[in-house]
This record gives structure tokens, sequence and C-alpha cells, in this order.
């Protein structure tokens, strides 16, 4: 604590913070609601303003100025109001908490230290002359993260600037009332973190721009690597830091980084709504949010029935271990693999070669253009030529036979067949929609014209006037030429859609036999059970189904052969959960963001999937992507989600685990309460639910291993305990406070005051496969944790030392 006349002093400033605040607050008032009216009014005026005039070139000329001129003056009113709406709104957050951290720093070389006060945003002082309140990503502020007292320095653009750090000051500041303030020797001291990290947990994440840590602020304002990849323990703030520095980047770069050119790619789509809230908090737009699964289904989702992550692992933790099992889990790590990638490469190439799939081109169950036809007029192409240009060309010579076959038809029997069926008023009808169709879509066919000049007959005719053979040889003729080009649309748009690449038969061609597969693709070593995958993987294609793990590869050949897709706009991409994302997941996000830097965090502890990628070993395939020297690789230690007893419990599940350090925060220790029966312990987790809602809990999960075990447990305590149970799966788009039952695997990310693990048996959690996702279970509470079983003990817990949990009555 500071002395009373510190505290005197700040309080003071504070307020007259705070005056400042409201009087420009209320100078902006009218003038922001002001500059609205005059836009609206400006572009209301907007054509008043301009004459229209263009009769003569000059008159034209004279409009476009002035429409240029009027435009301008619009848009600079708009700029002028968007930047006062904005300064409004930040000076409006920043009121009822200014600032919440200090520093004094005298600048080497100068006489006088200058208090440096750190909010929210930046306020100048009224004159202009200085900072009342500097935004914590300014570089002065990052002193605040990075030093205690003593010698410090900052990087600018200007290079470095060194000085002396005499004081660091925190603050909790509550609607204009100084709540606390603390003075701190450690570099952020610990005191204010203690506060914020006893708080319960909420519904969505909280920004912890005022107790950001040292190692956390390098992964903030990181801006030299193209790939930052951050391996951290459960509860380390990898999330924060990640909305934190997207918050930073926004700043750094605001003369041309707009929010949309950040993507973060979540784990799941209730995810994206409990992280949404935190830019917002920051005064910043938030970024582009969306999970890889989305992008899939998008792609492919027409294609296949598609099957998502979720259904993937609930596979892997519930099949029961067959041959059928041991392939398909081999299939998910081979398919995963760089390994795999290199051969889908090296097959592209044989392709250009031979081995080439098409699809016929067929027209009332006739062939007009057959796969030998095409793969003749492929394979004529120079093979220098790559393979995707090549399919440029074959798609233009394509079109250019259909307009031929098209023009041919017209003659064909079936066309006389459809005229004879068009009686007098059909033809009229057919006319008119025609007649505006060809006008809305078809410039350059003259119909109008031939329509007028038909028309024009046809009264002559109804007049008694001759010509009448003339009309209908005519008509004929735009009749056929109608109905053959309707007939011909859907087969131009799919050959424009490359459809007549048959991209299951190529990727299916790879999974035939184990010599084939090494002759069309150069790999030397295949998995073991070879043959089972490739029936595992045939037998799903031809029910257009596609599992998780041929996802990607498969939209990865497509690309190789029909040209990939590239996002050149994205400049920031964000991976949470980065470990449950394959080498291949990786290198295809590289190609689809080619100028994008990649920030990649994650937890090898935490790798849940079959597919995982490590992240912290020097040899990662994650280091391969942009090679060292252009990859920093940060890992995180210190876990401040979870008590100190909860993290101690945690760690000890993890072989490696001793390396986590436990932010010093007491709570009791994980209890352990085993129970008769099912019924039994449905009864106790009643009890003990209502007792931790009892206590202010406030957010609570049941959680299960899989969606099967969330129904049950939820049918068993529904009704009994709370109107608000709820129940999560993956087609949840909103995360609430409350009591939860939630699959693992979804509660991945996401936090709760107190968990209750549903079923710690050795039945449930048992195979080493399964120890990660009992380590993720056990880390998302952060005050309590409770386990239940009705029969023995998880083998993790029973190898653990007895003197780290309580067992309960
Ligand atoms: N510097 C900090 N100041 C205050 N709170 C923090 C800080 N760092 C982390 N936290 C808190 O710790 C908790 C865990 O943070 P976060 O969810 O970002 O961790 P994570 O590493 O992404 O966890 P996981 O891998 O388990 O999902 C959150 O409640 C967060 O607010």
């Amino acid at each position: 604590m500071i002395s009373a006349n510190d505290w005197k002093q700040e309080q003071e400033r504070l307020d007259l913070v705070r005056e400042s605040l409201q009087k420009r607050i209320a100078e902006l008032e009218p003038e922001v609601a002001g500059l609205h009216d005059q836009v609206a009014d400006i572009r209301k005026r907007f054509w008043e303003e301009v004459t229209v005039n263009t009769s003569s070139h000059e008159d034209f000329e004279e409009t476009f100025y002035s429409i240029k001129q009027q435009e301008a003056v619009l848009s600079e009113r708009e700029r002028s109001h968007r930047q006062r709406l904005k300064r409004w709104k930040s000076m409006k957050r920043l009121l009822p908490s200014p600032y919440f951290g200090r520093i004094d720093f005298k600048e080497e070389g100068l006489g006088l230290s200058e208090p440096i006060y750190i909010g929210v945003s930046s306020l100048g002082d009224e004159d202009g002359m200085s900072f009342l309140v500097y935004d914590w990503r300014t570089p002065i502020a990052s002193m605040y993260y990075d030093y205690s007292p003593g010698a410090v320095a900052y990087e600018t653009p200007g290079g470095q600037i060194p000085g002396t750090m005499l004081l660091k000051r925190q603050y909790q500041i509550h609607d204009g009332q100084l709540r606390n303030v603390f003075d701190t020797s450690l570099t952020i001291g610990d005191e204010l973190l203690q506060q914020e990290l006893g708080k319960g947990a909420d519904a969505q994440m909280k920004s912890i721009v005022a107790t950001i840590q040292k190692e956390q602020n390098a992964i903030i304002r990181d801006d030299k690597s193209r790939m930052l990849i951050v391996q951290g323990a459960a509860g380390s703030g990898k999330t924060s830091a990640a909305l934190q520095r997207a918050a930073y980047l926004l700043y750094k770069h605001r003369d041309r980084l707009k929010a949309d050119q950040i993507v973060l790619f979540s784990p799941n789509p209730m995810f994206n709504s409990y992280v949404s809230t935190v830019l917002p908090e920051l005064g910043e737009e938030n970024m582009q949010q969306t999970t890889f699964q989305e992008y899939l289904a998008y792609w492919l989702g027409s294609i296949f029935l598609l099957e998502d992550p979720f259904d993937q692992i609930e596979y892997v933790l519930t099949a029961k271990p067959s041959q059928e099992y041991e392939a398909r889990l081999k299939g998910i790590q081979y398919k995963a693999s760089e390994a795999f990638l290199q051969a889908l490469q090296s097959y592209a190439l044989w392709l250009g070669k031979e081995g080439m799939k098409f699809r016929g081109i067929r027209f009332m169950d006739r062939e007009l253009i057959t796969e030998e036809q095409l793969k003749l007029r492929f394979y004529s192409y120079d093979s220098s030529i790559r393979l995707a240009n090549r399919v440029v060309m074959l798609r233009e010579w394509l079109l250019r036979e259909l307009r031929f076959l098209e023009r041919e038809e017209r003659r064909a029997l079936w066309v006389e067949d459809e005229l004879d069926y068009l009686d007098h008023d059909q033809y009229d009808e057919a006319y008119s929609t025609l007649l505006k169709k060809y006008r809305r879509e078809e410039a350059v066919f003259d119909f109008t014209e031939q329509y007028v000049e038909a028309h024009g007959e046809f009264r002559k005719t109804e007049e008694g006037e001759e010509n009448v053979f003339d009309f209908a040889g005519q008509e004929e003729a735009l009749l056929r030429r109608m109905i053959v080009k309707e007939r011909f649309e859907p087969l131009r748009r799919d050959v424009k859609r490359l459809n007549f690449i048959d991209a299951i038969g190529l990727y299916e061609q790879l999974f035939r036999d184990e010599t084939d597969y090494r002759r069309m693709t150069n790999e030397t070593a295949v998995p073991a059970h070879w043959l089972e995958i490739c029936k595992q993987t045939k037998e799903k294609l031809s029910r257009l189904e596609l599992f998780y793990e041929d996802a990607t590869p498969f939209l990865y050949l497509k690309e190789l052969v029909e040209g990939a897709r590239t996002n050149a706009e994205v400049r920031y991409v964000f991976v949470d959960e980065g470990q449950d994302y394959s080498p291949f997941q990786y290198a295809f996000l590289k190609r689809l963001f080619p100028r994008a830097r990649m920030t990649v965090l994650g937890d090898f502890g935490q790798a849940i999937f079959a597919q995982a990628t490590s992240l912290h070993e020097e040899d990662s395939p994650l280091v391969r992507i942009y090679g060292k020297d252009e990859t920093s690789l940060i890992r995180l230690v210190r876990s401040y989600r979870s008590t100190q007893e909860i993290v101690e419990f945690t760690k000890s599940l993890l072989p490696g685990g001793e390396d986590i350090v436990p932010f010093e925060r007491s709570g009791g220790k994980p209890l352990f309460l085993k129970t008769g029966s099912s019924e039994e312990r449905a009864a106790r987790m009643i009890e003990d639910l209502a007792m931790l809602k009892a206590e202010g809990f406030g957010s609570i999960a049941v959680i299960t291993k899989t969606a099967d075990e969330s129904r049950e447990a939820y049918e068993s305590l529904t009704d009994k305990v709370c109107e608000e149970l709820r129940l999560i799966t993956k087609g949840t788009f909103t995360f609430e406070k409350g009591v939860a039952v939630i699959p693992a695997y979804l509660a991945k990310g996401v936090e709760f005051d107190a968990v209750l693990v549903y079923d710690a048996s050795s039945q449930t959690y048992n195979r080493e496969n399964e120890r990660k996702l009992f380590y993720t279970v056990c880390t998302r509470a952060m005050h309590r944790l409770l386990l239940y079983t009705t029969g023995e003990w998880t083998p993790f817990i029973q190898a653990m030392d007895p003197s780290i949990y309580e067992v309960g009555q």
C-alpha cells in the first residue's frame, strides 16, 4: 500500500484526468451527433448539388468533376466523422477507469523523470503537448510489462532508449474511484494478478491488459518472425496473449492493417463466441474467426458428407481395438504427415505425364466428349506446362468444342419435338421471357433486334400482309437456338467449374495397391496396414463420404491439379490449440495465406487428436514450414488458470510436467469421490453441484469423455439438479455461465470455476492416448476439481502420490 499522501495525490490526479475526459466528451457529443446528420444530409443532397449535363464532351467532363468533388467532400466529412466518433468512444471507454499502471521513467542524459500513466488507449492533454494516458501498446509502455524498477530501456523506430525506472505502480479504479494502489518491485506485482485470478470464471474471456506478464509481452509484441510458435502449459495464457497480440498489431499497423486481415482459427464454434468480446473491449474491431472444419465444409461440403474432427476423435476414443481400428489410426497419422504431403506432390508430377482421370461430357445419354478424348487432348499439350495451366487450356478447348457441338445440336430431332410441344401462346411467352433474360444477360447477342424484326413481321401477318414464311423461319431458328442453349447451359457451367476432372477418381487411384502407390508417388515406405487403409478409404469415397483425415489431402490434391486458391489479403493468421492440426494442415494454411505471418499457440500436453503436431522441439514440422531463421519459439511454463493445488495435481499427470510452474494461489486439493453405483454417483454430484453453487461459483462443468457419456450424465442429472443444466454439443455456438455438461474435446480452450470429472475410472481413461485427454479435462478447473468413479480409478491417478489429492466420503 502507498502512503496516505500519495493516495491523496493519486486521487486528485485521477479526478483531473476524469474532469478533462468528461469535458471533452461533452464537447464532442453534439459534434458527433451533428456530424452524423451532416453526412446523412449531404448524402441526401448529393445529386442536387451536381449538375448532370452530358450533352457535349465538355459538359460531360464538368459533370464528372462535379461528382468527383462532391464525393471528395463527402468522404472527407465521413473520415473526420469516423475519427471523432472513434475518439469519443475511446474517451467513453477510459472514463470509468482511465489507467491501470504507471511507471516513472528517467531517460538517460535527461534530468527529470516523467510519470507515464498507462491505459487501454492514449489521451493527450488539452493543449496537445503531452499525454495524460499512454496506450498500453506504445513503445514506452512496454517497459511496464518488461521491467521492475531499475535500469530499463525501450525500443523505438529510431533505436533503443535507455534510462531508469524509478517507480512502478498499479491501480484498481472502478467508476472513477481509486480502489487499490500497489507499488511493485517485481515485474508486475503479484497482488493485482492474485486478485484478477481469484475472480470467478466469465462467460466470455477477459482482456489481461493490466497484468500481462513479461514472457506474454514478448508474444504480443513480436513483429519479426514469420512463424511464431508458442508452446505453453494449460492455462498459461496463450489464448489471452494471442488476443492481446491481435490488438497490438492493429494498433501498431493502424494505417495499413484492418481487423479482417487477421484470421483466428478456433478449435470449435463455441470457442469463437467465448473469445469474441476481448478485442471490442480493447476498442478494436474483431478479427475474422473461423474453424478449419468450416473452411473444409465450404469447399467440400457439396461433394461429400464430411466427417468432422469431433466424430473422428469419438471413433478414436471409443472403438474397440481391432485390426480395422489399428489401420484407421495408422491411416490418420500417415495422412496427416509431411510424407503424405510429399507423396501427393510427387503424384501430381506423375499425373503430368500419365494417369490423369477425367469425366467425359455427357448430354442426354450420349457421350459428347469421351474421357479418352479429354486425356488425349490433355497429354497433347507441352509437358513442360504446369498441370494446373494445362487444365485451364483443356477447359478453354472444351468450351470451344461445346459451342461447336451446340450449334450442331440445333438440327437434332429432339429439338424439333420440343418445338412441336410449344403452342402459340407458349411461343409468345417464350419470346417475352427470353427477351427479358437476353436483354439482361446478353448484350452481345442482339436478340432484341431479331425479336423486333420477327414481331414486326408477325403484326404485319395479323394485319393480312405477307411474309408468313419468313417469320416462321426466323422464329424456328431462334427457338431452336434458345432451346439448345438452355440445355447446354449446365454443361458449360460444369466445364467452367472444372467438373470434367475426376477429383474423386484421382484420390481413389492412390489407394489401389502398394506397388502402384510407390510408383505414382515415389514413396518408399507405406504405413503398416496399408491394404486395410486403402479399403477403408475407398469404401468411404464410394459412398461419397470423406474421413476427416482425408479432407485436407483431398482438397490439396484437387488444388494441385486445378490450381490453388490463395488469399493474399490476410496478413496474420492465428492458430489456437495448434497441437491439434496436422503438419499437412499447416502446409495447407501456408499456401492458402501466402502473405500472412503465422502465430501458432498450443500445448503438446493437450494433444488429443491422433494427427497432433509437436510444437516445441527443434525438429518440429512447424519449424520447417518457414525455416529456422524465420521462426521464433516462445515457451510459457507458468500456469495461471488453476489454483496451485490443482496444478500440482495436473502436472503430475504428464511426463515432463514437472517443468510447469503454478502461480501461487491456493484452494482446496482435488477431491476424489468413489460411489457404489451410477445412481449413487448422480446423487452425490447433485449434492456437490448444489454446494458449489451455494459457495458462489457461477460457472461449473461436468466434463465427460465423449458425447454419449455427456448425454448419459445430462439425463442422470437433469431435473434433479437445476433447471438451467445445459448440454453442450458440437452444434453449440455460445458459451454461457451456469452448469454445463460437456465432452472433453469441446471443453478445450475454455475454463470453469469448478469442474466435476464425470467418470475418472480405469474403464474410461486407460489407454496411453487418453492421458492427454484426461489432463485437458482436469486443467479446465480454476478453483475446484472433483473427480468421480464407480469402479477403479484410472491408472493415471493410481500412479500418483496420494498427498496431492483428498479422498471424499
Ligand atoms: N497475465 C495474465 N493476467 C491475468 N490473467 C491471466 C494472465 N495470463 C493468463 N491469465 C488467465 O489465465 C487463464 C488461462 O488463460 P488462457 O485461457 O489464455 O490460457 P491458455 O494457455 O490458452 O490455456 P489452455 O491451453 O488450457 O486453453 C484465463 O483466465 C486468463 O485470464
